[in-house]
């Protein structure tokens, strides 16, 4: 199906951008894994290309690129694999706060290095005991003349372990009532005084993608680094939470045809009871359903990009977008693998790679189930607190 927002540039941008990762990613993928890290040549390699917020203003050096490039970047970062996602976190999640939050002197100071690599982000919400129940965080940040001191601890942050700057979720205020008025935004640079990194945390699937917990103890932080105004930080983030479950969705439906192209051309060679795979019409039958809810999937998300870059806010529908995504990702996942036999439990055979990887789908950016808490609000079920 023609997707019509999508234009003879993006095309171009595409193919040019595929064979880059053809050449840079995929050949190393397998090490990235065993390192449990993408390495920071390849990120400054991406940025000399102009892979890297390219959304950018010109005068910061990027290219001012229409999110529907974001869209292509995504996607493409989705097909080599979804351990990559620390890649769109940086372009489309964290630095998108710097430019619309940042004041000028914080945007000259981060968005050129981040735009040629130089610079990796993160963004730090959840903590040991605080993850879909944000307003309960307990990393303090207590103004000391012209710092902050910050204490606290977070975990399971993307790029953590190769962050250079993390927009860190922390309380400025204690008393605030409801808690979440006490929230801000703050800049923590990697080289703060009593700021330190975990140990890369062992995960089950996107193991590329570097996670780790992050900690706190009367790390100094210039006041300068505030973003936005104190207090606020609750409220930039629900604004910024459209794009990124926006993007989550995105990046489950480019897996979701990844997995079916591959397990296509799998049951086409594979023989059984003098068979191809494919002549059962239980496999037919099950890739052509796979088939139609990947495309109902790409048409929702694709109205979807194009009432978010009309700036509509569409709340409740990049949560339907979430849910729905993620769950048909990890039941494509499933059925892939069976249809593979016992070589799709095989690390040779992608399948069992993509299954690990989508698992976590419905967990991050915000549980499915808070999805549908979101949607049930916005359809009054739920009384207001
Ligand atoms: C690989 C990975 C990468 C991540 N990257 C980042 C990152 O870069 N930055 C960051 O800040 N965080 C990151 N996270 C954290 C992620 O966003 C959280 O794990 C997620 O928000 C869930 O929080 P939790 O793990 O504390 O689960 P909990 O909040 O403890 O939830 C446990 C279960 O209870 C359910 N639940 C909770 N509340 C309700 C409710 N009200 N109603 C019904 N069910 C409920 C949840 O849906 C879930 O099923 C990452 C996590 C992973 C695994």
């Amino acid at each position: 199906m023609k997707r019509h927002f999508l234009e003879e540039e993006h095309a171009i941008f595409r193919s040019s951008l595929r064979k880059f990762l053809e050449q840079e990613a995929a050949p190393y993928f397998a090490d990235w894994e065993v390192n449990q890290q993408i390495p920071r040549s390849f990120w400054k390699k991406a940025g000399e290309q102009g892979y890297l917020c390219s959304w950018a203003k010109e005068v910061y050096g990027g290219f001012e690129a229409d999110f529907r490039y974001s869209v292509v970047l995504n996607e493409e970062f989705e097909r080599i694999g979804t351990a990559m996602v620390g890649l769109g976190l940086h372009n489309d999640i964290v630095m998108p706060y710097i430019d619309t939050y940042g004041s000028e002197e914080q945007k000259k100071r981060w968005l050129p290095k981040a735009i040629q690599g130089e610079i990796i982000s993160a963004i730090a919400m959840t903590e040991p005991g605080a993850g879909s129940d944000l307003a309960a965080i307990q990393t303090t940040a207590k103004k000391d003349g012209d710092a902050y001191i910050v204490n606290g601890e977070k975990t399971f942050i993307t790029n953590g372990s190769s962050a250079d700057l993390v927009v860190v979720v922390c309380k400025t205020n204690l008393h605030a009532q409801p808690a979440y008025k006490g929230i801000s935004l703050l800049v923590v640079e990697a080289n703060t005084p009593g700021f330190r990194k975990g140990k890369k945390l062992k995960k089950m699937g996107q193991l590329a993608n570097d996670t780790c917990e992050l900690i706190f103890e009367d790390a100094r932080v210039p006041a300068g680094n505030l973003l936005g105004e104190e207090g606020k930080g609750f409220y930039y983030l629900m604004e910024k939470l459209q794009q990124e479950r926006l993007l989550v969705s995105m990046q489950s439906v480019a897996a979701i045809k990844e997995m079916i192209t591959i397990t296509s051309e799998y049951v086409k060679q594979r023989k059984a009871f003098g068979k191809r795979i494919s002549e059962f019409q239980h496999t037919q039958f099950q890739l052509a359903e796979l088939y139609t809810e990947w495309q109902i999937g790409n048409v929702f998300v694709d109205r979807l990009i194009e009432q978010h870059m009309a700036g509509e806010q569409i709340v409740s529908e990049v949560s339907m977008a979430k849910w729905w995504t993620t769950d048909l990702a990890k039941k494509v996942a499933a059925i892939c693998m069976q249809l593979h036999g016992g070589y799709g439990y095989m690390e040779e055979f992608e399948i069992a790679r993509r299954y690990r990887d989508v698992a976590v789908s419905s967990i991050y950016a915000g549980s499915n189930e808070i999805m549908k808490l979101i949607i049930a609000k916005n359809m009054g079920l739920v009384d207001a607190e």
